[in-house]
């Protein structure tokens, strides 16, 4: 559905994108993810063609993006200005009157889930409100693919739930969605198909659990550091993180053995959890840093 071919966006001498190709197909939900400063808006915003690239092209439908695109597309920016003394009913039906066809006010009231909200003024809605009433704006023209933005950058984590429950409702009507996103939870929870970006450029790409199941063939057991000792720190890898308490993180691709070693050290396993690796451990693998969300 879309095509990025070397896209490169250089702003004086920062190389913002430099060198990005992908495709995105038809229904998937596609996630552009890396750190704060790795390129995601530059690469989105070129893709939504409201940016013009350095060097590269961008293919909707085999073609450059035209009127076509900008009639199929729908945006949800980063930030977006709002009319402040109008309500939530107010803003829908002002944008809906810029096109001449999309859903109906019922449909994106009811899939972005504002019923409560309608005669509020936009000033007045919290965090996850406004971004559910800015997903209804980029919905409004039932767009065949849609951009967002970091949309759940500042939630809480009921309110980003909530905004990933209606991204699915999205999906599930058949659209295209691109995501950008410094939450591996969040891009592991809805996409299909990942692209990890660091300063400019890809360091991987695949859907989220071949990305894991390609990296990793371990898990990690974590136990709390208070119930650790000498004599299993002699004998196996480990590393502390710092969580609310101390916790030692031992990566083993052999559970019950290590299990054994701890038992034989006396380290009680009553705090102890085996978790399977994450796309936040394959990003700290392969860039050797912490996510800097
Ligand atoms: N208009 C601009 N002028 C100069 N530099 C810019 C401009 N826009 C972005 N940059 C730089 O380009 C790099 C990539 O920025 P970009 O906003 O694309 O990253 P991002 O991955 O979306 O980050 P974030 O998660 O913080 O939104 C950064 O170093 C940023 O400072």
């Amino acid at each position: 559905m879309l095509q990025v071919k070397d896209l490169h966006k250089h702003y004086a001498d920062v190389k913002a994108v430099n060198g990005v190709s992908f495709s995105v197909t038809e229904g998937e939900c596609f996630g552009l993810l890396g750190p704060n400063g790795a390129g995601k808006t530059t690469t989105i915003e070129v893709m939504e063609g409201i940016s013009k690239p350095t060097s590269g092209e961008i293919l909707y439908r085999g073609e450059p993006q035209g009127s076509r695109f900008r009639e199929q597309a729908g945006i949800q920016f980063q930030s977006t200005a709002l009319q402040d003394f109008l309500t939530v009913a107010e803003q829908l039906k002002l944008f809906a009157s810029f096109y001449p066809k999309g859903l109906s006010f019922d449909e994106l009231v009811e899939v972005c889930a504002l019923e409560k909200y309608l005669n509020r003024d936009a000033s007045k809605l919290s965090g996850g409100q406004r971004q559910r009433l800015l997903l209804a704006i980029a919905l409004v023209n039932d767009p065949d693919i849609v951009f967002l933005d970091e949309p759940t950058t500042g939630l809480d984590p009921q309110a980003r739930l909530n905004f990933w429950d209606l991204v699915n409702k999205i999906k599930s009507r058949n659209k295209t969605v691109l995501l950008t996103t410094h939450y591996m939870e969040e891009a592991y929870n809805l996409c299909d198909e990942i692209v990890i970006m660091d300063h400019g450029k890809i360091i991987a790409q695949g859907s989220p659990d071949e990305l894991l199941e390609e990296h990793f063939q371990d898990v990690i057991i974590e136990l709390p550091m208070s119930d650790f000792n000498e004599k299993a720190a002699a004998t196996m890898p480990y590393r502390i993180l710092e969580k609310v308490q101390p916790t030692v993180e031992i990566v083993t691709s052999d559970v019950n053995a290590t299990l054994a070693e701890l038992l034989s050290a006396n380290v009680s396993l009553s705090g102890l959890q085996v978790r399977a690796r994450t796309l936040e451990d394959l990003f700290i693998e392969l860039t050797g840093k912490e996510l800097r969300a």
